[in-house]
């Protein structure tokens, strides 16, 4: 296909850049434990220095595939789809989403919020980060609020961010991966004293699972 019609259908999202997909179990925050199928979508331009899927960011090396095969694909798996990335809110997921709901499917995301939201979506995970703040009422929507804790400002700016969801949002604070031994025993001292927030771990990473 000449570039131009595949740039106007990822513009549509009837496209977008698919970096892996893969089954397996959600490692992290309220569904942790549960089977699902990944959907990890190519780009992102928040630039979050401990990200742990860099090799997401640059969209062009991903290659642009119909949303119909990613659907027909998912729908082998599970009902249960959680569309990651990247930031998945750089591209337009609502083709993606209808397609996946009018096959009965679950569809979760996770996010920064870092752009509007698109897409309809049985639960949000919503991961905001300093040097990009959510958009819009993203907040107000999130089923769970996921900070990561890299040091101890990043307390503080959970608070902030809190103070931005709805009342039935679940509040969870997530180690970074590569501080988790500084960082898990400032995090239980702090959900003890603040028991509003629950504790989130890269479970998967654990598990040596995907
Ligand atoms: C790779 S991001 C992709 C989705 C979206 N861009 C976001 O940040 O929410 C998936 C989840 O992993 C978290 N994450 C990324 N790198 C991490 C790290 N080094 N330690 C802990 N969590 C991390 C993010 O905050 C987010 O909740
Ligand atoms: N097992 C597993 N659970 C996850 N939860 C969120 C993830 C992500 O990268 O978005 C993730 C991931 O990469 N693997
Ligand atoms: S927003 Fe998500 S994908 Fe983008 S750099 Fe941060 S953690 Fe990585
Ligand atoms: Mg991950």
């Amino acid at each position: 296909m000449v570039k131009e019609n595949v740039m106007e259908l990822v513009e549509k999202g009837a496209m977008l850049p698919l970096m892996e997909e893969f089954y397996t179990i959600q490692g992290e925050g309220y569904h942790k434990g549960t089977a699902a199928y990944f959907i990890r979508v190519g780009g992102c331009d928040v630039g979050c220095h401990w990200c742990d899927v860099k090799e997401s960011w640059n969209a062009e090396t991903h290659p642009p595939t119909h949303i119909d095969s990613i659907i027909a694909n998912a729908e082998k798996y599970s009902d249960t789809i959680v569309i990651t990335g990247g930031e998945p809110l750089t591209w337009d997921m609502g083709p993606l989403t209808h397609g996946l709901k009018a096959k009965n499917m679950k569809t979760h995301i996770e996010t920064s919020g870092a752009y509007p939201l698109t897409g309809v979506w049985d639960w949000i995970c919503l991961s905001p980060k300093k040097n990009k703040l959510p958009v819009g009422d993203i907040s107000k929507k999130a089923h769970e609020l996921k900070v990561i804790v890299y040091n101890k400002h990043d307390f503080i700016f959970a608070e902030e961010q809190a103070a931005q969801v709805g009342e039935n949002c679940i509040l969870y604070l997530q180690p970074e991966w590569s501080v988790r031994d500084k960082m898990v025993p400032q995090i239980v001292d702090y959900v003890m004293k603040h028991p509003k927030w629950k504790v989130s771990l890269q479970t998967h990473k654990y598990l040596n699972i995907p």
